[in-house]
């Protein structure tokens, strides 16, 4: 449905966007994880034909975009990350403002604004004005300004930055609904890994303007499929429990916090190992979990840094 081919964005020095590609089929939700100023904000605005790349092209059912926008502007609901509201209107109003760039017809206008806003949970706040909203509410009046035209692909840049955790929770599961009710197509991008996973079916991970990962949840985790990390509560922390870890040829990292190490191994059945090392140290296990890869441990491998340092 939408395919962006080698997408760069340079701004004088910076490369924001390196040869991006990545495409969205009808009805799939798509997340785009990255830290700050890996370039997903740069990546979505080019997408969103806001600003234009400095090579490459955004196909919308087959045709170039970058060329001709108006088709796929109509297409795209885009929640920026930047509110873009105006604090002395109402929530109503401020619906209507935007819904009226649409040139919707007063009537389907008046309907879609009711509709959206009960969706959204603003209904009995409608008459109320924006500046007296909550972080959260004012999120989620952007999103609904997104949506008025009924769009066919929702692209939302950190939606959830910011806001309560009640909105946060209300934004995903929303999005999740929007997604798998209505089929709509989304593309989602956040630093959130937690989020990515709720929400998203494939992703694309973002670091320094290039995608470094891409696939299915399970397809990207599966790059640690060999890895996985055990977390070993021990009663006191010992340097020689420690070292023996460490000196062990199967074991790749050894972690250390108060009473617990956490490791790395690709061995399957390394538990009698640790009991072991743990009887000849003289020290008391508590417990022992195997834990699967988390999408933050395969950026963790692959940059040898944080999601959110
Ligand atoms: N208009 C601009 N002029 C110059 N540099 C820019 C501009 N916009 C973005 N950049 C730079 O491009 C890089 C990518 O920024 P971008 O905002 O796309 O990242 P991001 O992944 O969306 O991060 P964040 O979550 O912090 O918004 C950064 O180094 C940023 O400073």
């Amino acid at each position: 449905m939408l395919e962006v081919v080698n997408l760069t964005k340079r701004f004088k020095q910076i490369e924001a966007v390196k040869s991006v590609n990545l495409y969205l089929e009808k009805g799939e939700s798509v997340g785009l994880l990255g830290p700050n100023g890996a370039g997903k904000s740069t990546a979505i605005s080019m997408i969103s034909t806001l600003i234009k790349p400095t090579e490459g092209d955004v196909l919308y059912v087959g045709e170039n975009m970058v060329q001709h926008p108006k088709k796929l502007r109509l297409a795209i609901g885009l929640v920026p990350q930047d509110l873009a509201l105006f604090p002395q209107l109402t929530a109503e109003d401020n619906m209507f403002f935007f819904g009226k760039m649409y040139d919707l017809p007063s009537k389907e206008l008046k309907k879609r604004v009711e509709e959206i806003l009960i969706e959204v949970g603003l209904d009995e706040r409608k008459k109320d004005k924006v500046k007296s909203f909550s972080g959260g509410m004012k999120r989620r009046l952007n999103i609904a300004i997104a949506l008025i035209h009924k769009p066919q692909i929702l692209i939302m840049d950190e939606p959830t930055v910011g806001i309560d955790p009640q909105s946060r929770s209300f934004i995903l599961k929303m999005v999740r609904k929007l997604q798998r009710e209505e089929q709509m197509t989304i593309l989602y991008t956040s630093h959130y890994m937690e989020e990515v996973e709720y929400v998203c079916d494939r992703l694309y991970i973002m670091d320094r303007g290039s995608i470094i990962a891409a696939g299915t949840k399970d397809e990207v985790k599966g790059i640690l499929r060999t890895e996985q990390s055990i977390s070993i509560q021990v009663s006191h922390t010992s340097p020689l429990f420690e070292e023996r870890l460490k000196a062990h040829p199967n074991i790749t990292s050894v972690a250390a916090e108060p009473n617990q190490y956490t490791i790395v191994t690709h061995q399957d059945e390394l538990f009698d190992e640790i009991f072991n090392m743990a009887n000849e140290t003289s020290v008391k296990l508590l417990g022992i979990q195997v834990k699967p890869p988390s999408l933050e441990d395969v950026f963790l491998h692959l940059t040898g840094r944080k999601l959110r340092d």
